[in-house]
C-alpha cells in the first residue's frame, strides 16, 4: 500500500499539462480489437488502470510496439483467444472497469466476447445490464456464471442491427453496443447513448477506421454495419477530469495555476460549474489560467436567491467524476452549497475524513452533501487518511495541500489508478509531496 506524505499550506504557481484522458483511453485501447491492422494510439497516460489493460492485451496476443512517450501501435492480428478462458483472463479481467469494453470488440469480430465481473471504484453498484441487453438485442445469446463470476456472450452466426432504447446513458455501456455494431449486419440506431467526449473520440476513431456512424455527439447514435474496419491513427484528449482537479487545486490553495492546452470545447459544463463556486477561470487561447484567488470565493447563488446545489448528470451535464473534487473546493469557499451525487451511492463517505480536517459539512444522506464554506477563516488541519476511491483520493489530495502541517494519505493506488507521475508533476509547481514507500 504506498502512502504520500504531504506538507500542506504552501502556494503553487505555474504550469500544468493535462494528461491524456483516462476513460478515453480505456474506450479506444478496446477498439484495437476490431481491426487486424496496425492501430497508432498518441497521448496514452501512464497510469495503473490504462497499463492493466495494456498488459491484458498484450496477453490476448496483440502485438504491442512503443513508439514514444504515450504513443504505442497495436496489431490485432494473431489473437489468442484460448487465453479468455483461462486463470490468467479471470485476473486480469476483474483487475479494472474498463477491461469491460473488450467484449463488444471480441463479440464482433470473432463471435463470442468473456469478461470477469470487472473492478474498478467501490463507489456504489455497477451494473453491467445495460452493456449485455444492447449485446442480447443485436442477437447474442447471453450466460452468467454466478459462483465464478463470469459473463459470455456468443453470436456464431454473427450479429444484426437493431433499433434500441438503452435504460441508461451508461458510458462504458454504449462504448461497448456502438463496438459490437459497427460491424453488425444492417442498421443500429442507440436511443438514450451516452455521449460524452470519450464516446465521441470513440465514434471519431471509428469512423477513421470505415465504421459508418452518425449522430455522434447527441444521445440518438445511427450505425450503419460494415463488413471489416481498418487501421488509424487516433490521439487523446486532454483528461477533463484531471483539469478539473487542477482548477480545483489552485482555487483551494489559493495558487496561479496556468492549465495548458485543455481542449476547451470539449469541457462541456466543467468550467461553468467550478465558476458557481465563485472561482475565477480565465480561457486564455486552449489554456486555463487560474488566478491566485488570495481573497477567497464567493459561492454564487441561483436568481430566486436559493441556495446553490451542484448535482450529476449524464453527458452534457456535469460529470459526477468532479464532484468529490467539487466537495473539497467548498469547504473553503465563502457559502453554502448543496453537493448532491446522483448517480453512484458510496462516493460521498469519504467526508468523513474532511470533517475529521475541521470541514463543515453535513452528510445528509449517501447521496447528499451541504458544505458550509469557512471562507479561509480556518485552515483544515492535517491529518492521516487513506484514499478510498480515485476521486476521493485526488480530493482528500487537494485538501492535504491546503490544510497547516504534514498530511499522510495512505493507498495511493487508488490515485495512481488515474493520475500520471501525480507528485512530479505537482512539485514542479511547488508542492511539498513525497511518495514515502
Ligand atoms: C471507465 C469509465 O469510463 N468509467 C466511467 C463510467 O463508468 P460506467 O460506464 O461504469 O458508468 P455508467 O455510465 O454505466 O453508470 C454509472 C452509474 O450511474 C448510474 N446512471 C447512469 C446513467 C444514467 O442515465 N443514470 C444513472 O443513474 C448507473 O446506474 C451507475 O450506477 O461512467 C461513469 C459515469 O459518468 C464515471 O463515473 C466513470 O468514471
Ligand atoms: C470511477 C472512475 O473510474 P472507474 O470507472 O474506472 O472505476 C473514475 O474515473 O472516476
Amino acid at each position: 500500500m504506498g502512502t504520500f506524505q504531504i506538507e500542506g499550506g504552501h502556494q503553487l504557481q505555474g504550469k500544468i499539462q493535462p494528461q491524456g484522458a483516462k476513460n478515453e483511453a480505456l474506450q479506444i485501447l478496446c477498439a484495437v480489437l476490431l481491426t487486424s491492422e496496425e492501430v497508432i494510439i498518441n497521448n496514452i497516460p501512464d497510469i495503473i488502470d490504462v497499463n492493466k489493460l495494456i498488459s491484458l492485451l498484450d496477453n490476448l496476443g496483440v502485438k504491442i510496439q512503443k513508439l514514444g512517450k504515450g504513443s504505442y501501435s497495436f496489431k490485432s492480428d494473431e489473437l489468442n483467444l484460448d487465453y479468455l478462458q483461462s486463470e490468467q483472463f479471470k485476473k486480469d479481467g476483474s483487475g479494472l472497469r474498463g477491461s469491460i469494453m473488450i467484449v463488444g470488440p471480441l463479440l464482433a469480430r470473432f463471435g463470442k466476447g468473456y469478461i470477469p465481473k470487472p473492478g474498478g471504484d467501490k463507489i456504489g453498484r455497477r451494473r453491467l445490464d445495460t452493456h449485455f441487453e444492447g449485446f442480447i438485442n443485436l442477437g447474442a445469446s447471453f450466460r452468467y456464471n454466478k459462483e465464478e463470476r463470469f459473463y459470455g456472450v456468443e453470436a456464431p452466426n454473427g450479429l444484426k442491427g437493431k433499433y434500441m432504447l438503452l435504460e441508461e446513458a451508461s458510458v462504458t455501456g454504449t462504448a461497448n453496443i456502438v463496438m459490437a455494431a459497427v460491424m453488425a449486419e444492417g442498421t443500429t440506431t442507440i436511443y438514450n447513448a451516452a455521449c460524452e467526449p470519450y464516446l465521441q473520440q470513440l465514434c471519431k476513431m471509428l469512423n477513421s477506421m470505415g465504421a459508418k456512424i452518425s449522430g455522434v455527439g447527441s444521445n440518438l447514435l445511427v450505425i450503419e454495419g460494415v463488413t471489416a474496419l481498418s487501421g488509424c491513427e487516433h490521439t487523446i484528449l486532454p483528461d477533463m477530469i484531471e483539469i478539473g482537479s487542477w482548477i480545483g487545486l489552485a482555487a483551494m490553495t489559493k495558487s496561479e495555476i496556468t492549465i495548458t492546452n485543455v481542449n476547451w470545447e470539449m469541457l462541456g459544463l466543467i468550467p461553468t460549474t467550478f465558476k458557481k463556486l465563485g472561482i475565477t477561470i480565465e480561457r486564455r487561447g486552449d489554456d486555463i489560467f487560474i488566478p491566485a484567488h488570495n481573497e477567497g470565493y464567493e459561492v454564487q447563488s441561483f436568481i430566486d436567491g436559493s441556495i446553490m446545489n451542484i448535482s450529476d448528470a449524464p453527458w452534457p451535464g456535469f460529470t459526477p467524476d468532479l464532484l468529490s473534487i467539487i466537495l473539497v473546493v467548498a469547504t473553503q469557499a465563502r457559502g453554502s452549497v448543496l453537493i448532491h451525487q446522483k448517480m453512484f451511492e458510496s462516493r460521498l463517505f469519504f467526508v468523513d475524513k474532511l470533517i475529521d480536517m475541521g470541514a463543515k459539512i453535513i452528510l445528509c444522506d449517501p447521496h447528499r452533501a451541504t458544505v458550509i464554506g469557512h471562507d479561509f477563516h480556518s485552515s483544515l488541519k492535517a491529518t492521516t487518511m487513506s484514499s478510498p476511491d480515485i476521486r476521493a483520493g485526488i480530493s482528500l489530495l487537494i485538501a492535504a495541500l491546503s490544510a497547516k502541517g504534514t498530511s499522510t494519505i495512505h493507498n495511493i493506488e487508488q490515485i495512481d489508478r488515474g493520475y500520471e507521475d501525480i507528485e512530479a508533476r505537482l512539485k514542479s509547481i511547488g508542492a511539498k509531496i513525497e511518495r514515502i514507500d
